[in-house]
């Protein structure tokens, strides 16, 4: 699969992390709250190669992006400058019903910025393949034996079973830091860089709502950039002066937001995964619909002001408490702060008639609790029926991953469902340019 890409053209690799949010869940949406997430060690890779100019794959004008893991997978694009500060606008020109909204959204904005805030850098025809590591997908057909990192999934991404770790975010992200380090020399842009890393993070979240149609808190873009924080939301006005893409003033737009103030804030030293321990993602079938869950929850605040502040009043004590207690890394404090958390939101989803922690997964998760090792437990993100996040003793005990695999293939016969432990762990760093003498295929 990775043979198809030519690995004597690459220039960089950038990749980017999953999510896990896990305590902070709607409340994080509010900026008078935050959230705590953590980065998660399943990436999506983005591999910046030169195109090759005997390649069929790429004529001379284009740029191609590709994801291999997936059948009919690729997309080229043409690309055009706009007048009157409107950058560049890009063209599919390869089977224009396979549309790839986030890809497309990443290049019209990210090379207008390149163009608008450094007008001396070319954009030359370049190939940009996307490969993300096994757990964003669950795999509904037998795959073949590839002993690549990279598994073939076969079968196209809009049919791709999803795990729910924020491929999105992530793409978007790798995507960005991409393009970036690929157009722009090292003294222009480089991650190491603190203003370099704050421009990807603005650039990232306006691509991220511009492609998904709405704003959401973005935490899990955050956490792709910067990893594991607790996060507080920027304010949805900075992005209201970005018309479309393809406009007068477009580009400039876009600069301006992008080096405007932001308010958000991630701080990364307030917790940490403690030695030993490790943040694991339990995948259940059936899937969850964050945005009907938002709008309930949202409904019944509004409906419900003093008894909702009072709740997200208490989840915001309960994230900074679950930070806190991972930094410090004592298992009984950690199991005592973790315990409130699942008990408010189950909270907030009874009062709201809003299935976040629903009984199915409250019999699940007080019986995984009770599995030696496993130190406490959350529905991660909005909940709902489709994921779990455990904390679980890692290192000084190597059989308590064993006994959760065989706790879960008993319950998915018991009831019907497929619960099933992700191979995914929590992990700290964000964004990240690979090394190519090192990286893995
Ligand atoms: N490996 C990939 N290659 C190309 N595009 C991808 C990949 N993974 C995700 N995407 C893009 O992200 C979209 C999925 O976004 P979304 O439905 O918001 O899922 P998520 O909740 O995982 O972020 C896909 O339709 C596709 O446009
Ligand atoms: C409700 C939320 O606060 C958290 C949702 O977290 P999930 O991890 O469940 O998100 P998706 O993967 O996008 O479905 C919405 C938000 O913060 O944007």
């Amino acid at each position: 699969m990775t043979d198809k890409i030519n690995k004597d053209k690459i220039t960089h690799i950038v990749s980017a992390p999953g999510k896990v949010l896990l305590a902070g869940g709607y409340i994080v949406l509010d900026p008078n709250y935050t959230g705590l997430v953590f980065g998660l060690s399943a990436r999506i890779h983005v591999v910046a190669q030169d195109v090759v100019s005997s390649s069929s794959s790429a004529s001379s004008s284009e740029i191609l992006v590709d994801s291999p893991q997936f059948d009919i997978d690729s997309w080229s694009y043409t690309y055009e400058s706009i007048p009157e500060n409107g950058g560049i606008k890009v063209t599919q020109v390869s089977s224009p019903t396979n549309k790839n909204h986030f890809v497309e959204t990443t290049l019209n904005y990210v090379l207008s910025y390149i163009t608008q805030h450094h007008p001396n850098v070319s954009i030359k025809p370049s190939r940009f393949s996307i490969v993300a590591d096994n757990d964003y997908y669950s795999s509904t057909t037998p795959t073949t034996s590839s002993s690549s990192r990279f598994k073939p999934l076969g079968q196209t991404i809009s049919k791709a079973n999803k795990t729910g770790l924020g491929s999105s975010a992530a793409l978007v992200t790798s995507l960005t830091g991409a393009i970036l380090t690929h157009y722009l020399p090292s003294s222009l842009f480089s991650l190491s860089n603190p203003y370099s890393r704050l421009a990807l993070h603005n650039l990232a979240q306006a691509v991220h709502c511009a492609a998904q149609g709405k704003i959401g808190s973005g935490f899990d873009v955050a956490s792709a950039v910067y990893g594991s924080c607790i996060y507080r939301r920027f304010s949805p006005s900075i992005l209201k002066a970005i018309p479309q893409p393809g406009t007068p003033g477009f580009a400039k737009a876009v600069e301006e937001t992008i080096h405007g103030e932001w308010d958000h804030k991630t701080e990364k030293d307030k917790t940490a995964i403690p030695e030993g321990y490790a943040i694991r993602m339990v995948d259940v079938t059936g899937g969850t619909q964050t945005v009907s869950m938002v709008k309930s929850v949202n409904a019944w605040r509004e409906a419900n002001k003093e008894e909702s502040d009072e709740l997200f009043g208490e989840l915001q004590g309960c994230v900074e408490g679950l930070a806190a207690a991972l930094k410090e890394g004592e298992e009984g404090g950690i199991k005592k702060a973790m315990k409130p958390v699942r008990e408010i939101m189950k909270k907030i989803g009874d009062l709201s008639g809003t299935p976040i922690e629903p009984e199915s997964q409250t019999k699940m998760l007080d019986a995984l609790e009770g599995v030696e090792g496993v130190v406490g437990s959350v529905v991660p993100g909005a909940g709902g029926y489709d994921a779990a996040a455990i904390l679980v003793r890692d290192e000084q005990d190597k059989g308590t991953i064993k006994r959760v695999e065989k706790f879960l293939e008993g319950w998915s016969e018991k009831k019907g469902v497929k619960a099933k432990l992700l191979d995914v762990l929590g992990e700290t760093e964000g964004v990240r340019v690979e090394d190519l003498k090192t990286f893995r295929w």
